[in-house]
């Protein structure tokens, strides 16, 4: 999976001139855990990390959208965890999904995956705006609380409808009709230079 924090990259070197070699792994990778300590204790460094990897995941993100949209994808997913902090991006979205799950269930959740304590939990959970909040600024919500069947059904429903849909068949036609354009043009440059 491609990360904007890999060796060598911008975000990389950054994070390491700020935060020195001590939140490196062996390998040069970044320590997760490391780093992790670091940021969701002091929101000053948390502010300065986001300020560092925002601007590349931005770019990266833009890249991969007009990717997907040139091989003709009906539609992107943005897997954004600060969408809803991060205020601005929101506008740029046809739609917003939330999952939620019930707090306590968030809580036990990223406790098990991560091997955090519950206080090591709240921080990271505190660094985010709270579900109940996000659920309001949701366009659309998949509630994850139950089982995993149940979060099936929902995200099945959610894609048939995306699917169906014909949001940015405009932008298809337009780029479309473009490249036809260029094409046409390019055909007739030739065609007059090669006589
Ligand atoms: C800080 C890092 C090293 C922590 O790694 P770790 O594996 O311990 O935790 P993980 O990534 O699973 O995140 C744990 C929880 O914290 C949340 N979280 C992650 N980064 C941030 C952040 N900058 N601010 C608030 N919450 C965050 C995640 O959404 C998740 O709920 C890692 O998240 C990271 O490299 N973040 C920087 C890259 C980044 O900005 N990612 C996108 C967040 S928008
Ligand atoms: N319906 C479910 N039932 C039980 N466990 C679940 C369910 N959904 C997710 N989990 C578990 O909860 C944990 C968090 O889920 P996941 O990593 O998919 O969330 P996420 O929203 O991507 O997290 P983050 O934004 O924190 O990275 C994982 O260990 C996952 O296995």
């Amino acid at each position: 999976m491609f990360s904007v924090v890999q060796p060598r990259s911008k975000a990389h070197q950054q994070i390491l001139q700020h935060f020195g070699t001590g939140i490196l792994l062996e390998n040069g990778e970044i320590n997760r855990e490391a780093l992790g300590n670091i940021i969701f204790s002091q929101p000053e460094k948390r502010r300065l990390l986001n300020s560092i990897t925002h601007p590349e995941i931005l770019k990266e993100m833009l890249k991969q959208i007009l990717k997907y949209f040139v091989l003709g994808n009906r539609y992107v997913i943005l897997d954004i965890p600060l969408l809803f902090e991060t205020r601005g991006l929101t506008r740029f979205m046809k739609y917003t999904v939330l999952v939620y799950c019930d707090p306590p269930a968030q809580r036990v959740r990223l406790m098990r995956r991560n091997g955090l304590d519950a206080a090591a939990a709240d921080a990271r959970i505190g660094a985010q705006l709270p579900l109940e909040e996000k659920r309001q600024w949701a366009t659309h919500v998949i509630d994850n609380s139950g089982d995993r069947e149940s979060t099936r059904r929902q995200v099945l429903r959610l894609h048939a409808r995306l699917e169906d849909s014909l949001d940015f068949l405009w932008a298809r036609l337009a780029a479309g009709a473009a490249l036809a354009g260029l094409g046409g043009l390019l055909f007739l440059l030739l065609r007059h230079f090669s006589s």
